[in-house]
């Protein structure tokens, strides 16, 4: 069940709303640049500002007219990610479901991973590189951190550009956005860039929101921003000390699936629904959109430590989300089960699976970690990828909300303690989860970006006043 939002006070009568919509295109289109396109210019063109100027905007008839003939303005948003990991994707999707909600169709969004569909090697196999690096942790602990200082990612950053400068320039034109929000590590310096070259830093709004929880990497900190959203003070700090400045940065949580914030939890009715034991307690375990971390091992310990031998009865049941690793599913799936088990692949509905479980044992990925915090679960992070998900295990050990063990026994004995002699540890840890958790978090990123937008334009409106 939805709680939909409420939508935007509708305080301005439909004449000013065309008028401002109308006006405040008319600015845009005037400017002379490879960026106007057709679009722009029969949604805003002569036939709309001379018009209105002519009738004074008297008769509602004809603004609904020239509201039918395309005077109405959507605003394009091109959001830059990369399936490097499940997360950024998870962030993109959080962000466009919350413009949907807020502002309907005065937002129209393309998620893109501009890398992949427009350039070559090593770009668009950003995705098989970054999975064969992350399984040999050594390997990418040294290009993270050697990738650190400024004049290396600078370089590297900077030599790819000026490679891929026309196919890139092409990707991005393509869908002539007003604001490019980037949620990936790699995608600021690059666009930044084309939109120097192109002579678009004022016109296009460029965001970034990070995903990360703390010890993100450097490449997310680009000085030429309207707005850096940071998940935490944490990552705020680091923003300051990197250089940017109190006006760029905002502190409003990582951007997580609407359907996690407003979505009201029964947890009864998600267990029926998805035919899990209404009386057992239930451990939800998963490694992030590509099944990664001791996931195997962990499974086969609470296999144990979840079943009474004394009494020859279960006393919790095991969720497992494989994700896409296939291999991983088939391996649990070949395995004989002395508690009930469910076993499933890469789910779409996320928030239900959590709602319907007690605890949740995971990597440290920040994505999962902010989803499980809104639905008051209790984590046991049991791995992490060093570097980007260093930081986020003081995130939830520090605050309470959970444990961290690399051990699947540990894992295994604590989720065993808290649903039998331990209650009261899992009730405390499921409070703190949810006074860190900020599910409203994605609705102030996208109110403030909105805000942004309506300052450009009123910044662009006064110039065009005097040029007509
Ligand atoms: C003395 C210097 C030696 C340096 C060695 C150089 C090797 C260069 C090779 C690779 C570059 C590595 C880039 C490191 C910076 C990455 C920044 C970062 O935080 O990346 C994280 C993302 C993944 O996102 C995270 O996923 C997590 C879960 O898995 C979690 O969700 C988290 O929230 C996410 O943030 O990583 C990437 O996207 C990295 C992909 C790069 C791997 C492919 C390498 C080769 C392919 C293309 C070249 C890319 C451009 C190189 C420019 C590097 C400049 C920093
Ligand atoms: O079957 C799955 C497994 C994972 N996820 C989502 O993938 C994201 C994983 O992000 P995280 O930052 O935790 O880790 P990553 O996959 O980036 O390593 C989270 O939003 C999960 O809810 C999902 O939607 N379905």
């Amino acid at each position: 069940m939805m709680k939909v939002a409420s939508p935007r006070a509708q305080d301005d009568s439909i004449t000013q709303k065309v008028f401002r919509r109308v006006y405040s295109n008319f600015s845009f289109s005037t400017v002379e640049d490879d960026y106007n396109h057709s679009r722009l210019r029969s949604r805003s063109g002569d036939y709309g500002k001379a018009s209105l100027r002519k009738r004074g905007f008297e008769e509602k008839e004809q603004v609904m007219e020239m509201e039918q003939m395309g005077a109405e303005r959507i605003k394009t948003v091109l959001i830059l990610m990369s399936d490097t990991g499940g997360g950024h994707r998870a962030s993109a999707e959080a962000i466009r479901d919350a413009f949907n909600i807020e502002f309907g169709d005065d937002y129209r969004i393309i998620i893109k991973d501009v890398w992949k569909e427009y350039t070559g090697w090593p770009l668009n196999d950003m995705e098989r590189q970054y999975k064969f690096m992350v399984k040999h942790v050594g390997l990418w602990s040294v290009a993270f951190h050697g990738t650190s200082p400024k004049w290396i990612h600078r370089s590297y950053l900077s030599a790819l550009a000026a490679y891929y400068a026309k196919e890139i320039e092409a990707g991005l034109m393509e869908y002539k956005p007003d604001i490019i929000i980037s949620v990936h590590p790699l995608m600021q310096h690059i666009p930044l860039w084309v939109m120097k070259r192109q002579g678009l830093q004022k016109k296009v709004i460029f965001v970034t929101v990070i995903t990360d929880l703390n010890t993100c990497h450097r490449t997310w900190f680009h000085h030429g921003v309207s707005r850096c959203y940071c998940p935490s003070k944490e990552v705020a700090k680091r923003a300051l000390v990197d250089g940017l400045g109190d006006s760029q940065i905002r502190v409003f949580g990582l951007p997580v699936r609407p359907s996690f914030a407003r979505t009201i939890i029964c947890k009864d009715d998600l267990r029926k629904e998805l035919e899990i034991d209404s009386n057992l307690p239930a451990v939800l375990l998963m490694g992030g959109g590509e099944g990664m971390g001791p996931v195997q091992k962990t499974a086969q310990a609470l296999g144990d430590s979840l079943y009474d031998s004394k009494e020859r009865k279960p006393i919790g049941q095991l969720i497992v989300i494989c994700g896409r690793n296939k291999t991983l599913a088939s391996a649990l799936a070949s395995h004989e089960w002395k508690i009930p088990i469910k076993i499933r692949g890469f789910e779409k509905q996320m928030e239900k699976w959590m709602g319907a479980c007690d605890c949740i044992i995971t990597k440290a990925g920040p994505g999962t970690i902010a989803e499980a915090l809104i639905c008051g679960l209790p984590i046991i992070l049991n791995d992490y990828i060093p570097g980007q998900e260093k930081g986020n295990v003081p995130y939830v050990v520090d605050n309470g909300a959970g444990i961290f063990t690399r051990s699947p026994k540990e894992t295994a004995k604590t989720v065993a303690d808290w649903f039998s002699n331990k209650k009261n540890e899992l009730e405390k840890m499921s409070e703190n989860a949810l006074k860190l958790a900020q599910p409203e978090g994605v609705f102030d990123i996208v109110k403030d970006i909105n805000h942004l937008s309506q300052q450009q334009q009123q910044r662009i409106q006064p110039f065009n006043d005097h040029s007509y």
